[in-house]
Order: structure tokens, then C-alpha cells, then sequence
């Protein structure tokens, strides 16, 4: 595991000793947004016009943020135009690569290249920064759209509404307020609490991320016992940010990032709320546990370093949810 350092590949690890064993995430690198019409979006260039067969997505199955992606590709009927390349779930020292000897890793299906950074050096030959999935990439002006997970289930959202005809809204107008504060929160506290639990190389920087880590799940289980969804009777992407750290709670983080005061099978109304996401049609098919199993226990020796994949537990997915 590495990053770009002005073009050139460097394999070094978070560093944590500058901040007292804290984890802190880099910011995503390129912020351009496909829209309808290829106007600007509300950051980055413009010129990304949303057609079908134009955008590239490369992915992990292991990943939450790109599991996002993949989610909203399957809601809104993108499947057909949006084509996939999904990395090997090892990640080690050359990054992400697109080695095929694992079921579902399918090697890059554009470039047939070897690792996930030669697609940043072929957008920025200089590219700095850490090479993450997801990325949306232009075929037709050999760009990188966007490597911003949570601007790319907003553009897949709308933008290809013309492409799809597919209207559902995840991020309607008059609660965007509201799935803005959920998502604030759910952000710091649990998408990314659970790593900075599990990264944290101090004590004191494990207990300051785990803590509010429950306190975030107790919440969210006292929002579920009032309202069907985090924001109120109308699934948004509030609950689908929120869907793919949970799916992998149980397995992964309560084990391997040290995350174990509570599992999601002991909170009901999470509990159940997470089956409901799991069964609508098509997001059963995103999950890969084989991928996150792999993925986290293996490429993060540093945690784990004998690399032993856990059994994982015994949950069943698909009983009936009872959240009608
Ligand atoms: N903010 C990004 C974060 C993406 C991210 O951190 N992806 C991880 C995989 S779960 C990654 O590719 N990490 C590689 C690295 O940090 O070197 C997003 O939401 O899209």
C-alpha cells in the first residue's frame, strides 16, 4: 500500500506518528461532475455531458465508499451504460491492482493494465496523493471524472435521468437539509469512525473515535425506532451512505478494527433496517462479503499479521425485515 508522489509510485503506510496515532483521510483529488447537459457542476470543469457508454467506473468490492457507487448504478438503471472494472481485493504494495486470480476481480477492462494508479498517470502523469477507489473515468476525453464517491452517487442520481429514464430521487430537494446534517454526522462518526478506530496506532486516538462511534449507533437505532428511514418515510442517500458500513460492521469492523462494544444484530430497528436496503431488487447482488473478508484481513498485515481471514459470523440477510 502506497501513493503517488509527483507521478512516482512510493509504498509507505498512513503516516500516523505526526498526529498521535491518528488516521487522517486525504481529500479526493478530482472533483469534475458528468451532468445532463455537460455544464459545470458545483465544483471542478465542466464538459461531461452524461451519455451511455461514455463513463468508465472502477471499483472494489471490498471498498464502502465505491460499494456507494455500485449501489446507486444498480437503483438507477445505470447498469446498461456504465461499464465496471472491479481491482483484486488484496491491496498491498503496489495499491490496488488488476490482477484476476479471485472470483469477480475482473482485471481492467479498458486499458488491460496491471495496477490502479497507471489510470491516474494516464490522466495526470504527475498525479500526488493516495490512488483510491472508486473512480469515474471519461472515455472520451481520457480524464478522470471524479475519485469523490459521494459526488458520484449525486451525478449518478440525476444527472443520467435523460440516459435511463429512471426518475427516483435520493436527494430530494425539500430534505437535503436534513440528509445533510444525518450526513455529517454518519461521516465522522461511523463511515470513517470505523477506521479511525481501527487505524488509530495510540489508545487515546482508538477511544476518541470509538466512543462517539457507539454514541452515532445508539442515535441511529432512537432515529429507526421513530421514522422507517434515517430522514423520515423516504429512503434517501442518507440511508444508502450509511448501508455500506453497516453491511460490513458485523463481519469486519467489529473484529478487525477493533469496533466490538455492540454488533448490528443486537440493535432491532438497525437491524432490520439494514435487511430492508439489502433486499430491495438489485443490492443484494453489490455485496460481496468474500471481497471485504479478503480485502481488510489480508492486505492489512500491520493489524492482522498473520493474516488469518476470521470464519466471520452466522447472519441471515435475507429473514423477513418487518420495517413495512
Ligand atoms: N473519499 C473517498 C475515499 C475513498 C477511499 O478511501 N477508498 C479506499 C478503499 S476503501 C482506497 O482506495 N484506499 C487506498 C489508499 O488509501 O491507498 C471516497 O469516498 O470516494
Amino acid at each position: 500500500m502506497g501513493q503517488l508522489v509527483d507521478g512516482v509510485w512510493k509504498d509507505e503506510w498512513y503516516d500516523t506518528d505526526s498526529t498521535g496515532g491518528e488516521f487522517k483521510r486525504d481529500t479526493s483529488k478530482f472533483r469534475n461532475w458528468a451532468t445532463a447537459d455537460g455544464s459545470p457542476g458545483p465544483t471542478g470543469e465542466g464538459g461531461f455531458k452524461a451519455e451511455s457508454g461514455r463513463y468508465h467506473l472502477y471499483i472494489s468490492h471490498a471498498c464502502p465508499w465505491a460499494h456507494r457507487t455500485m449501489i446507486f448504478r444498480t437503483l438507477k438503471d445505470l447498469r446498461g451504460h456504465i461499464e465496471v472494472s472491479v481491482v483484486h481485493p488484496e491491496m498491498l504494495k503496489d495499491g490496488w491492482e488488476f490482477r484476476t486470480d479471485f472470483p469477480g476481480a475482473t482485471g481492467d477492462r479498458q486499458f488491460g493494465l496491471d495496477y490502479l494508479r497507471q489510470v491516474y498517470l494516464k490522466a495526470k502523469p504527475d498525479a500526488s496523493g493516495r490512488v483510491t477507489v472508486p473512480v469515474l473515468w471519461d472515455r472520451e476525453s481520457g480524464q478522470i471524472v471524479s475519485n469523490e464517491s459521494a459526488d458520484i452517487i449525486r451525478m449518478f442520481n440525476s444527472a443520467f435521468d435523460g440516459v435511463t429514464g429512471n426518475t427516483d430521487d435520493y436527494w430530494p430537494v425539500d430534505l437535503r437539509d436534513r440528509i445533510e446534517e444525518v450526513n455529517a454526522r454518519v461521516y465522522d462518526t461511523v463511515n470513517n469512525g470505523v477506521y479511525k478506530a481501527g487505524f488509530a496506532t495510540s489508545q487515546e486516538a482508538y477511544d476518541k473515535a470509538v466512543v462517539p462511534l457507539f454514541d452515532s449507533l445508539d442515535w441511529i437505532e432512537g432515529l429507526l425506532a421513530q421514522d422507517r428511514y434515517l430522514t423520515g418515510d423516504r429512503l434517501t442517500e442518507a440511508d444508502w451512505r450509511l448501508f455500506t458500513t453497516i453491511v460490513r460492521f458485523d463481519p469486519v469492523y467489529h473484529t478487525h478494527f477493533k469496533c466490538n462494544r455492540r454488533r448490528i444484530v443486537d440493535y432491532p430497528n438497525l437491524w432490520g433496517w439494514a435487511r430492508e436496503l439489502y433486499q430491495r431488487p438489485g443490492v443484494a447482488e453489490t455485496v460481496h462479503p468474500d471481497h471485504f473478508m479478503r480485502h481488510y484481513y489480508f492486505s492489512h498485515d500491520m493489524i492482522n499479521p498473520h493474516r488469518i481471514i476470521p470464519i466471520g459470523p452466522d447472519e441471515d440477510w435475507s429473514a423477513p425485515h418487518g420495517r413495512g
